[in-house]
């Protein structure tokens, strides 16, 4: 065929030249040669492959269905379950992010995790987040193929809730070859115990959705000791001594045998800023639980609080904060402002339900415990109660010690000053930072600091506002608290928010 002749030696004597009356008696030659009953059968054959196309795809879809009644197993996990992040966060982990994840679904940041730190200075900082996207997933576990598959159907409302990272959200559905599920069990085993060690850094803080539908996780807080907050230590001790032993499978024996409900209540009460938050989420990392919070406010009526709770999982810890903002001794329901309908008794009905007998810790938080209804504290509804008031002294010299010790700071880098200077820097230099510190001075300083601290006089959290100034200087912060007190005194005296 000239006309398409484009070859090496066309090419080496320059463009072929395009010759388009020769070019048009052709194709007219190859027309009138055309040989009709050919182009019928072209056509014949043209129309059957539509047929041909639905036939294959009937037969390719019957087969796929034979597959999978008679040689795979699944096991669909439903969204917003906790074992379906497990699952996901192991997939993601093992299988999707190794292979290069391609896909994302972008989403304007709210402001978490700004990796530019100037940014947090602008007036405005919308950097994007980048979340994993993925349809389905094959893989090989332990001599095994399996398949993942994520239902998408959920997947707006899922991303319509800002606090959600793009993981567990929408429904999965686990397969794999072979008769028995036996295999896809021991797989979301693995996944879930995977997810445990993953998360045992943290406290996974569960809330209701934004509809009020379920369960979320909401965030992670990573795990705070309970030397970390500061109240009574007897009281502490003996506290954490009620929990282990309510917790210790034994007990749940005794009280099942003696046909008491399984279930144990304690109430933080004390003036706002002194702990009762950060003490609820010490004990959930304590005892390795997580931890529901339930707002009553924003609970449409006593059915909508009894289908939360009774979504919640055995062991773990509930936490109902500020609960006298709920409630008066006198008053069975709250303000209609709130278009929350939950009453008194709908609560108490709830904390004494079937579902609060399986080895819940039930934790209500109040600043006001006199405006709590005598029914909602009696014992056997609270059964501990733990006052966090105050600063103390002696919380305030450990407090100090928290702030600066060396171990917590990095016990290696005192040893290495102590070994590359004769001595510690001198105490008066002013200017040194407590890795300088040895520890024996900074008990000194932590004397000297709790000394000049009023007993009993500020919160814990006004103490903390005073680190903060003054995280580098373990000495500066000693010399400085004198003044401190006398300001915040003063203010205290005159009414913070007096205007002259
Ligand atoms: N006893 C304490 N020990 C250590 N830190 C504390 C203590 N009390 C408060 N803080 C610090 O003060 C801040 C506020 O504490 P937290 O929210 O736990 O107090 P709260 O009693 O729950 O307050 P509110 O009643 O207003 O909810 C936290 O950052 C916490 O670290």
């Amino acid at each position: 065929m000239p006309f398409f002749h484009a070859g090496g030696a066309a090419v080496k004597r320059g463009l072929p030249i395009f010759d388009l009356p020769h070019f048009k008696a052709i194709l007219l030659r190859q027309i009138q040669d055309l040989d009709l009953t050919h182009f019928g059968s072209l056509l014949a054959i043209a129309s059957l492959l539509p047929a041909a196309c639905r036939y294959i795809q009937r037969a390719w879809h019957d087969a796929a269905t034979c597959v999978k009644r008679f040689f795979i197993s699944s096991i669909t996990i439903p969204a917003g379950d906790p074992i379906n992040r497990s699952v996901t966060t192991w997939l993601l982990d093992n299988v999707i992010y190794p292979r290069n994840l391609r896909f994302h679904t972008a989403r304007t940041e709210l402001g978490r995790d700004v990796q530019d730190p100037g940014a947090s200075l602008k007036k405005s900082q919308r950097s994007v987040a980048y979340l994993p996207h993925w349809e389905s997933a094959w893989f090989w576990h332990e001599g095994r193929l399996f398949a993942i598959s994520r239902s998408l159907d959920s997947f707006n409302a899922a991303m319509s809730d800002p606090s959600y990272d793009g993981i567990g959200g929408e429904e999965i559905k686990i397969s794999s070859l072979g008769l028995q599920s036996e295999p896809i069990k021991e797989f979301v085993e693995r996944c879930r115990q995977y997810a445990e060690s993953k998360s045992q850094f943290y406290v996974i803080i569960y809330s209701r959705d934004r509809y009020g539908l379920s369960w979320k996780p909401k965030y992670r807080k990573p795990l705070r000791q309970l030397e970390t907050v500061h109240f009574d230590d007897e009281v502490k001790t003996n506290l954490i001594a009620d929990i282990r032993n309510y917790l210790d499978l034994r007990t749940r024996k005794l009280y099942q045998s003696r046909s008491m409900p399984y279930r144990r209540g304690y109430l933080f009460y004390g003036p706002p800023g002194t702990g009762k938050s950060s003490l609820s989420t010490a004990i959930a990392g304590e005892f390795g639980l997580d931890l529901y919070e339930v707002k009553v406010p924003s609970i449409k009526d006593d059915g909508e609080l009894e289908q939360m709770f009774q979504e919640i999982p055995p062991r773990c810890i509930v936490l109902l904060e500020d609960i006298d903002a709920v409630w008066s001794a006198r008053e069975q329901r709250i303000d209609a402002e709130n278009g929350s309908a939950v009453t008194l008794s709908g609560l108490l009905n709830v904390l004494d339900g079937v579902g609060s007998q399986e080895g819940r810790v039930v934790i209500l938080t109040t600043n006001k415990p006199e405006r709590l209804d005598s029914a909602l504290v009696r014992p056997g509804r609270i059964d501990f109660k733990v006052y966090m008031g105050n600063i103390s002294r002696a919380s305030a010299a450990q407090m100090f010690m928290r702030m600066f010790a060396p171990d917590l700071l990095g016990q290696n880098m005192v040893r290495e000053h102590k070994k590359t200077r004769s001595s510690a820097r001198s105490l008066e230099s002013g200017d040194f930072l407590n890795e300088f510190v040895t520890l024996e001075q900074l008990k000194m300083l932590a004397t000297q600091f709790a000394d000049q601290i009023p007993e009993n006089t500020f919160t814990p959290s006004q103490l903390q506002g005073f680190f903060q100034l003054h995280l580098n200087s373990a000495v500066r912060a000693a010399e400085s608290i004198g003044a401190w007190v006398r300001r915040e005194m003063s203010v205290k005296e005159e009414g913070e928010f007096d205007i002259c």
